[in-house]
């Protein structure tokens, strides 16, 4: 019998001894999943993409569906006037649990691990408990501020999509908001500084949070703990990273815990613009919010072509992309975000070659002498060159030296010649392939730079 290994302590120094996993670093496309009560009302004035939205509006104007019963206390926001209008000023937002309950029973989870199969989703991430307190599993754990109830599912959503995901030959991950629970900080969060000081902080809330925590490592055995928006420092985080990685060799812990070590860091709406040593995963919703937001059309949502551009971008620089699905309360997806996965799934397809199980190049891009924008990653003994938003015909790439007698292939496919010019190389590219996003050309063996 495997021994129960005990190789890590619970310090920092040993901590920091564990290295991310392969699985990880070859993913590099995951599906996040927010689902939760607030995909009840789906309802959120779509602002902007954090970061584009002044701080000092942003919470009046929270762009997050997710964020529902934050900005319903911010009585002179958008979301309250609709919810007076919608539902009435005396509807509790906890209520939407009995619509949600109700509605999710029809839900098939083998629906949505084969839909993020197809769409080429190499693991998947689901909130567990976001900042409303709302938990997707039948949790044991009592939440002492809610006595009465009405903050667990009953049914086991978590462990239903787990199932499901790993029947797939997909890792599961869960997110849990550590930092934030509006079951035990009610006050409304209208500044960054609201946020700092509505993280509870007491032992009973740390207690509650490391309990949820060791319940889901002990229940299902994520292969990520995607923890959100800091931890009580009472929580002993590091007894859960050591007793987790001994659990769960294979697993990977993100950098919001907001403690001395992690495996990833997880830049939100955000990417970085060159290759960085640590691993690294930007995530983002298809449009503005993580939550289902019903008010989203095509003008908010990003476009297939500059999906997959922003998938390459990220791989070249030694990043995943963990990419949002907010489904509505009865399971189903919208046509807008159907449509978003399966143009990057039929891309992946033709193209995924260079992408999956491929690490950085000595440098992540290039330019071709028209201007077009070139990525770059390596797998084997080969170069992969993404060439991005491209015309057909003849295209250089600038700097770009071949060994002479190198072999380039459309990825996967026909041969395409090549020729060194006085700027690099130039490579007649057939036309209109594939039909929407880069052309990817394989060149072996690899130039050195
Ligand atoms: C940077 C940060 O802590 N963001 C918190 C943010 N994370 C997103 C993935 C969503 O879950 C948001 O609802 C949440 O506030």
């Amino acid at each position: 019998p495997a021994a129960f290994a005990q190789k890590y302590s619970p310090d920092w120094t040993s901590l920091k001894a564990h290295t991310v996993p392969n699985w990880f670093e070859d993913a590099k496309f995951g599906i996040f999943i927010h689902w939760g009560l607030y995909s009840v009302p789906a309802w959120a004035p779509p602002s902007g993409e954090l970061g584009k939205v002044d701080m000092s509006r942003w919470f009046y104007q929270n762009a997050y569906a997710e964020w529902y019963l934050n900005s319903i206390r911010l009585k002179d926001s958008p979301s309250y006037k609709h919810h007076v209008e919608t539902y009435g000023a005396d509807f509790d937002y906890y209520r939407f649990g009995q619509a949600f309950e109700q509605q999710n029973r029809a839900w098939k989870p083998q629906n949505w691990a084969s839909l993020f199969k197809d769409a080429g989703a190499r693991y998947v991430v689901l909130t567990t408990k976001h900042h409303d307190g709302y938990t997707l599993w039948p949790s044991k754990v009592p939440n002492p501020k809610r006595p009465q109830g009405g903050i667990n599912s009953p049914r086991d959503l978590v462990g239903d999509l787990t199932k499901a995901v790993r029947g797939a030959g997909l890792h599961m991950g869960l997110y849990y908001s550590g930092g934030l629970d509006w079951t035990f900080e009610t006050r409304p969060i209208a500044t960054m500084g609201d946020l700092r000081t509505t993280a509870p902080q007491t032992e009973e809330y740390a207690r509650y949070a490391d309990a949820h925590w060791r319940e889901l490592i002990r229940l299902y055995q994520p292969s990520v703990l995607w923890n959100d928006i800091g931890y009580p420092k009472l929580g002993k985080p590091e007894a859960l990273f050591a007793d987790y990685y001994n659990a769960v060799p294979e697993g990977v812990i993100n950098n919001r815990f907001s403690v001395e070590y992690s495996d990833f860091t997880t830049p939100e709406y955000a990417k970085y613009d060159k290759i960085t040593p640590k691993k690294w995963e930007s995530c983002r919703g298809l449009g503005f919010s993580f939550g289902y937001n019903q008010v989203e059309g095509p003008e908010h949502v990003i476009a297939p072509e500059a999906l997959i551009e922003l998938l390459v971008d990220i791989v070249s620089k030694n990043g995943n992309l963990l990419l949002n699905i907010g489904p509505k309360p009865d399971g189903t997806i919208s046509e807008i975000q159907l449509n978003r996965l399966n143009a990057l799934g039929a891309w992946l397809k033709t193209n995924g070659d260079g992408i999956f199980g491929s690490r950085p190049w000595v440098r992540p891009s290039a330019k071709t002498t028209a201007g077009g924008d070139v990525r770059f990653t390596k797998k084997g003994d080969a170069l992969y060159a993404f060439l991005l938003g491209r015309a057909a015909g003849p295209s250089t790439v600038v700097g770009l030296t071949l060994a002479p007698g190198s072999t380039v292939r459309l990825s996967g496919g026909r041969s395409v010649a090549w020729k060194k010019t006085g700027d690099g190389t130039t490579f007649e590219l057939p036309a209109n392939s594939p039909a929407a996003g880069p052309v990817a050309l394989s060149i072996t063996p690899a130039p050195a730079a």
